[in-house]
């Protein structure tokens, strides 16, 4: 049997005014993944138990077939784990965006999508300060990732850190043009991180790679926001758990992290940006040589996600049908033209145009291939999926039903 998991990040919405009261997902022509609704089932799942963050981290996690109430312990842990850093059980990691806050507002939680060496320039000179500064006694590491997703490593071994997961934080992508004046870290042992997030914005204030940044009409980075804090997470290997031997094709680290966490293949792909201009023809293209070598191949795709934290509904409507055509449509004919084969289409969570951001709630999730029954449904999209017979309150549970293990 081969399995191809499809995830369109943040594809699961509310209806829309401006697509005549229907949702980007009902809205999108999707001919591919209506075909597999309709000679297969769709289904409801929440990858987003409501005690944890309504987050990318906790909704791939689950839709992976991990329980997040069992295996969840912070965003930026998962994140370490793509780029291959180890983390003694003391030590923590921390999410630290590069923003631009304006007069208190988060005006971009992406910094305007700033390159990498800008982004490792700045951090760089940061790191100098705090190196610099006695009182954090060497533990502390900030990490360049790509573009303005990066990391900060409190080695706990070194110095204790004051905070515990009991602090809270916000993610930055959670603010876009909202006050964040309430929203710094907050709660016990929080100060260290606001008084690093203070420092960042004298650090940066002059910094040549700002100076060049603006010279080129792009926005400054103003500070990094620290959030995302987690120790290590322990997962099951995958093949162990499920069965299948797995590949990730992704462009970003949470989704490379987790694939590491659970012993899958990362698989690069030239042109995957984790935006929306990304690659969807190559990401399909590798997809389908990957599923030669192993029995799973999960894609993930960003950009739907990316046009909500955007709240450009247009954009998420073409990021959905872009999916469909590169993406869904060659891997099913690849499988069909093979043995035997199923797929599972789902979203993390939604990501609500309106409000710029992540919700608790269901998912549609697409279920075909060999030994799947079909019931009534022909299309994919977010009524169906609220309509259906079949519901996954705990979604990491879909997984068992895809594999054909429950
Ligand atoms: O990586 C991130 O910072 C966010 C926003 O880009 O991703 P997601 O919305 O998938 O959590």
């Amino acid at each position: 049997m081969k399995y191809v998991i499809i995830i369109p990040d943040g594809a699961a919405d509310e209806p829309q005014e401006s697509l005549n009261g229907r949702t980007p997902l009902e809205a999108a022509k999707t001919p591919a993944m209506d075909a597999l609704v309709a000679e297969g089932v769709i289904a409801r799942a929440c990858h987003t138990p409501h005690s944890l963050p309504a987050g990318s981290e906790v909704g791939n996690m689950s839709l992976l077939g991990y329980d997040p109430l069992k295996n969840f312990t912070g965003r930026a842990p998962i994140e370490a784990a793509a780029q291959g850093i180890e983390l003694g059980p003391n030590d923590w990691a921390v999410r630290c965006n590069l923003v631009t806050v304006e007069d208190q507002r988060m005006r971009d939680f992406t910094a305007d999508h700033i390159d990498t060496d800008a982004a490792t320039a700045l951090l760089a000179s940061l790191q100098e300060v705090v190196a610099a500064d006695d009182k954090y006694a060497g533990a502390l590491e900030f990490i360049p990732g790509v573009s303005y997703r990066n990391l900060l490593i409190w080695r706990g071994e070194k110095l204790a850190p004051p905070f515990t997961m009991d602090m809270q934080h916000t993610p930055p992508h959670d603010l876009t043009d909202k006050s964040v004046m309430n929203d710094f870290p907050r709660g016990p042992g929080s100060d260290v991180l606001v008084e690093l997030m203070e420092a960042s914005s004298k650090v940066f204030e002059n910094h040549p790679a700002n100076a060049a940044r603006v010279a080129a009409g792009q926005l400054p980075a103003t500070n990094v926001w620290l959030w995302g804090i987690g120790l290590a997470p322990k997962l099951q290997p995958f093949a162990e758990a499920y069965g299948p031997r797995g590949a990730m094709i992704t462009a970003v680290d949470l989704l490379r992290g987790l694939a590491n966490l659970i012993d899958w293949q990362n698989l690069d792909v030239p042109g995957a940006t984790g935006y929306l201009d990304t690659d969807y023809a190559a990401k399909g293209k590798y997809a389908i040589d990957a599923l030669d070598e192993y029995d799973l191949v999960c894609v993930h795709v960003e950009a739907p996600d990316e046009a909500s934290h955007e709240g450009n509904c247009e954009e998420k409507v073409k990021a959905i049908q872009e999916i469909d055509t590169h993406v869904v449509g060659p891997l099913v004919e690849k499988l069909k033209s093979g043995g035997d084969w199923r797929v599972m289409i789902s979203p993390d969570h939604p990501t609500f145009l309106n409000t710029k951001t992540h919700t608790h709630g269901n998912v549609p999730v697409a279920l075909a291939g060999t030994g799947i029954q079909p019931d009534k449904f022909d299309s994919y999209g977010d009524t169906n999926a609220a309509n259906s017979g079949l519901a996954f309150d705990e979604g990491w549970r879909a997984m068992e039903r895809f594999i054909g293990k429950d």
